[in-house]
């Protein structure tokens, strides 16, 4: 798993600071004069034109590097104004820092924005543990409504590195410059949007630290995944490549199973079946042709099916409907034995509203695996004990109490493991955000779960592969175009060139 795509909380970036100040590769103090430099050779490079820089600086080491930064500026002749907003304790880094920095600091109730001047947000950073006070918040405020460059040391001031909530009040920076590997409140929302670009700068950190770490949350890119995606054997057949199979809605409500079942197909399932109620077999017959038809109206008839040819994943919920058999439906699948993947989104969540404990004991119980794909509204729908926490922690407890990999859907899609993995995606796009595009993603998931990828990394590199998509395509994409839009990325993380 790449080392390059781990996420690290503010209390474990702490400890890789301590644990390479500790090796003796570097002192605290080296660490923060190597932060400043590299702020300054960004600020340099990306605002030449700027008549100077405000440095604002906080207490602690946040604040240490952006005295640093001011050091480093006045040495190279750049105009520098200083403003302080309480002192570093006794002792530490960052009044040395401070010792070392030949100008002295006004305080940051004196400030107000100068035309012409950038401004580098050094107040608080991973150590933000409460809301800002209303001296820091007045000047967060201010430079958010002038137009003026804010440039924030490892975090805007205000948002929490942990899970991107802002903390009362945030610095909206254009440019976030943080150190040796992103946390999660840099890819969360609304931490994301308040960070504008991030970079991950390099301050001589060594991966080694990674190890004592053992972090569990990963950015997700294709390297978190590549080497578990299904690649094509010469003796296989279309069964052997993997059985997806969907069920419908009644005739009017077919096209989100179609969706699915594309959505599968394309994702690389050798055979996709659509499991449609007796309405809506003549509606769906008149739409489909490499995908199958089977007529499932009740659970004999499904459990039919399923002796008959049993499937490597279903995908359950889109435009089913809430009238008809879902949770049997579900139940059913849940307990007779056999492997595979159920891919529960929707309706088949909704459905269990009123019995969540239901679902997970069957889940628990099963010898399938389960996703479960709900966006806010049916996430709260299944986990109404969970409203009121933040997004990460919502959906990593959701996921240890259901027993089910759960991809909570948003333009931060989070996809959390029952083991304690958690995967953030960051390719998402605002074109998703059109009807039937969640259709689309649970039969992408459905078809590279069918074709035996480990599930979490199946879900993972689903999520990506349909936010890809999309960031591909751009305006005017609706879920139509999804399916037909992954066989280019297909071919890109498989290099078919090599394969063939
Ligand atoms: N050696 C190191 O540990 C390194 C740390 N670095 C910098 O150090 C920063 C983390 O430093 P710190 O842990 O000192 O934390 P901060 O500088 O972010 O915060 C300082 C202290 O302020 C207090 N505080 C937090 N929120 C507050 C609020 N809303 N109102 C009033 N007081 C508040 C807390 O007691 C906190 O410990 C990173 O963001 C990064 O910029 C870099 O210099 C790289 C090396
Ligand atoms: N603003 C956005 N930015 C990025 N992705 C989004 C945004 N809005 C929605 N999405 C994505 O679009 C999909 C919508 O799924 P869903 O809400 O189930 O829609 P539907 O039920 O119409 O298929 C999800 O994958 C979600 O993550
Ligand atoms: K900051």
């Amino acid at each position: 798993m790449s080392n390059s795509l781990v996420l690290l909380t503010p209390s474990q970036m702490a400890e890789a600071d301590r644990l390479t100040i500790s090796s003796g590769a570097v002192d605290g103090y080296g660490l923060m004069k190597r932060a400043g430099q590299t702020i300054v050779s960004e600020l340099l490079r990306r605002y030449p034109h700027c008549n100077g820089f405000d440095v604002l600086c906080g207490p602690g080491n946040n604040g240490g590097d952006g005295y640093v930064v001011a050091r480093l500026l006045v040495e190279m002749g750049v105009m520098v104004r200083l403003f302080a907003h309480g002192s570093p304790r006794p002792g530490s880094d960052a009044e040395k820092a401070v010792q070392d920095c030949p100008i002295g600091a006004q305080s940051l109730s004196q400030f107000s924005v100068l035309q012409g001047h950038a401004i580098v947000d050094a107040i608080y950073g991973a150590g933000l543990s409460r809301p800002l006070d209303d001296a820091v918040s007045r000047v967060a405020k201010e430079c958010r409504n002038a137009d003026v460059a804010v440039i924030s040391v490892d975090l805007p001031t205000g948002v929490s590195g942990a899970d991107g909530q802002v903390l009362g009040d945030a610095f909206a920076a254009d440019l976030t410059i943080t150190f040796f590997r992103l946390k999660p409140g840099h890819l969360l929302e609304p931490g994301r949007e308040l960070c504008g670009e991030t970079i991950v700068a390099n301050i001589g950190i060594p991966d080694s630290v990674l190890g004592p770490i053992a972090p569990r949350n990963w950015i997700n890119q294709p390297p978190l995944w590549r080497g578990d995606f299904p690649k094509p054997r010469r003796n296989q057949h279309k069964y052997s490549r993997g059985h997806a199979t969907v069920f419908s809605g009644g005739a009017f409500s077919t096209g989100a199973a179609r969706l699915a079942a594309l959505g599968a197909a394309r994702a690389g399932a050798g055979a996709t079946t659509i499991y449609s109620p007796a309405s809506a077999i003549a509606v769906n017959a008149a739409q489909l042709t490499s995908i199958m038809l089977a007529k499932v109206d009740t659970v004999d008839d499904l459990e039919e099916v399923i002796s008959a040819r049993a499937p490597d994943a279903f995908v359950l919920g889109p435009g089913f409907g809430l009238r008809r058999p879902i949770r049997e439906f579900a139940i059913s699948i849940l307990q007779r034995g056999g492997g595979g993947t159920l891919v529960m989104d929707a309706d088949a969540i909704t459905a269990f509203r009123d019995e969540p404990a239901a679902l997970f004991t069957a889940i628990k119980g099963s010898e399938r695996a389960v996703v479960l794909t709900p966006h806010e509204g049916e996430f709260s729908r299944l986990f109404p004990d969970l409203i009121g926490k933040v997004r990460l922690e919502r959906a990593g407890e959701a996921a240890r109490v259901s027993g089910a990999v759960i991809v909570l859907k948003g333009p931060d899609t989070i996809i959390a493991s029952p083991d304690g993995r958690i995967a953030i995606n960051a390719n998402g796009n605002p074109w998703l955000a059109t009807a039937g595009s969640g259709d689309v993603l649970a039969g992408v998931i459905a078809g590279l779960a069918a074709q035996k990828m480990p599930l979490w990394e199946a879900t993972c590199a689903g999520v990506w592969l349909h936010a890809e998509a999309a960031t591909r395509f751009g305006p005017g994409l609706i879920a139509d175009d999804l399916p037909g839009l992954l066989p280019p990325l297909l071919a890109e993380l498989l290099e078919v060139d090599q394969l063939l």
